[in-house]
């Protein structure tokens, strides 16, 4: 061994340590090969003679390497003096693991090389592949949100995902609306993708730099709305903190506000917001200085905001100044055509990062088409997580996978639910929750103020969870 050590003419493999190494590397190899310096063979093991299905190795002694193993780059070894420690060679469709080293006379010459296959089937190194694989999908998941994050949304408008009529009339509006600074007003149903089109139209707007923030008008609490709207001033009231808490008009500020449920804003709120878009300026809670402020609004709601004006608990001048370009976004009841590639889109979005390729059957598509989507794309999305969880014949949803979890009328076929493995209890008492949310929103119909009273929670805690269930 100290040879390899004391020659220092090169890196100091020599005939004699090659030799002395050989029986040791062939017995542990799958198959042994050597060349001259002119790439043609010297001597190769029998283990690899078969692996090459030679009848004879005596006929290939003295032939070029290349003739024999055409893949092989034993040549570039010879050539270079540059040993190729770990590569995967493909042969007769068979992938071999090889290693490759040169070696040298006493003077320090190259004389040829060696070869040794180390693995001839890849099995053994499967988990390493996988988890190699795992790494880089979690990677350029991290990366896609990374980057979403820097621009302060999570979705543009290939998120918006539909290819039906209704569905393109959709985009057409919200392309129309990102190119003009006014204000939007996005109708729709819980879960049909009201944020995901806010944030698109704000990161193919002229704004797309700038913050992008929402509110949720009916998760804050109706008494601190005003200081979440347009912040407070130090010591504004016992308790205030000394420092100025901008809110989120001035977080926005050059960017887009989304007021998230405005049916639910109170009437004294609905007048400031009135005043601050009229002027364009804000006043913070317990300041006398007024803040200019430039925003672009894009307001959304499920309530019927006509009806809420003609029994007095909209104003009205609000609402045109809201509505300026107005984009309805249809149920999913009424763009069933868009179910395939929706499920597309969500099942890729659940199994991203994780070790699943959720598919679903055409079967399976037209069974999601006999319900009629009260939650629509969300709940669309917690069904197809829920039928993968339950499924038994791995990724592939059927229509029978399907059927189990579908709610029918409201009312789940609880006494269908096969018997599972054992899951961890936090998964198991999200799933319940999730489950008990959707029924009541079935129950009532998409009408959240009422879910929430037959739940027994407040309208706020419901949309936390809606929005954890997103
Ligand atoms: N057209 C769509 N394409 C793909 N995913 C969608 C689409 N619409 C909604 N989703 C998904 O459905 C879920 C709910 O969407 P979103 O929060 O935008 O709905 P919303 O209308 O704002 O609901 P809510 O009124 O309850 O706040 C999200 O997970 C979103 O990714």
């Amino acid at each position: 061994m100290s040879e390899l050590f004391i020659n220092k003419n090169k890196s100091g493999l020599t005939r004699n340590l090659i030799e002395a190494l050989f029986p040791m590397f062939e017995e542990a190899s799958a198959g042994a090969i050597a060349v001259d310096r002119d790439s043609q063979i010297t001597w190769i093991n029998t283990s690899y003679s078969h692996l090459l299905g030679l009848d004879d190795a005596a006929k290939v002694i003295g032939k070029p390497v290349r003739q024999v193993i055409p893949h092989t780059r034993m040549p570039e070894v010879v050539q270079t003096g540059k040993p190729l420690l770990l590569d995967i060679m493909e042969h007769n469709q068979q992938q071999l693991v090889v290693t490759r080293l040169p070696y040298y006379d006493e003077a320090g010459a190259i004389v040829g090389a060696v070869a040794f296959v180390l693995y001839d089937d890849l099995q053994p190194l499967t988990p390493l592949v996988s988890k190699y694989r795992r790494l880089h999908q979690d990677l350029a998941a991290a990366r896609k949100a990374l980057a979403k994050k820097a621009r302060g949304t999570r979705y543009s408008l290939g998120d918006f995902v539909g290819g039906s009529p209704e569905a393109l009339e959709v985009k057409r509006k919200a392309r129309l609306a990102a190119g003009r600074d006014m204000p939007v007003l996005l109708l729709g149903e819980t879960g049909t993708g009201k944020e995901v089109l806010a944030q698109a139209i704000h990161a193919v707007s002229a704004r797309a730099e700038k913050p992008f923030v929402g509110v949720n008008l009916a998760a804050v609490p109706e008494n601190l709305l005003e200081a979440e709207f347009f912040g407070v001033a130090p010591g504004a009231y016992t308790g205030a903190d000394r420092r100025t808490r901008d809110g989120k008009f001035q977080l926005a500020n050059g960017g887009t506000l989304f007021l998230d449920e405005v049916g639910d804003m109170p009437l004294p709120l609905q007048a400031k917001l009135l005043r601050a878009l009229q002027e364009g300026e804000i006043e913070p809670l317990g300041s006398n200085k007024v803040v200019s402020v430039d925003v672009r609004l894009i307001a959304a709601t499920s309530r019927n905001l006509e009806a809420m004006i003609a029994d007095g608990s909209f104003r009205s001048d609000l609402y045109y100044r809201l509505n300026v370009l107005e984009v309805s976004i249809p149920p999913l009841r009424e763009r069933l055509g868009d179910l395939g590639v929706l499920c597309e889109a969500l099942l890729g979005e659940i199994c991203e990062g994780q070790d699943l390729r959720g598919e679903i059957t055409d079967a399976g598509v037209a069974a999601l088409a006999n319900y009629d989507w009260p939650g629509n794309i969300r709940e669309l999305r917690n069904v197809l997580e829920r039928a993968l969880t339950m499924s038994e014949d791995g990724d592939l949803l059927d229509a029978d996978a399907i059927f189990k979890v579908l709610p029918k009328g409201g009312q789940r076929p609880v006494a269908q639910t096969p018997a599972r493995a054992v899951r961890p209890l936090a998964r198991i008492v999200a799933d319940a929750e999730a489950q008990a949310i959707e029924e009541a929103l079935v129950a009532c119909r998409g009408n959240r103020t009422k879910a929430a009273r037959l739940l027994g929670i407040s309208r706020s805690v419901l949309y936390e969870k809606l929005a954890k269930m997103s």
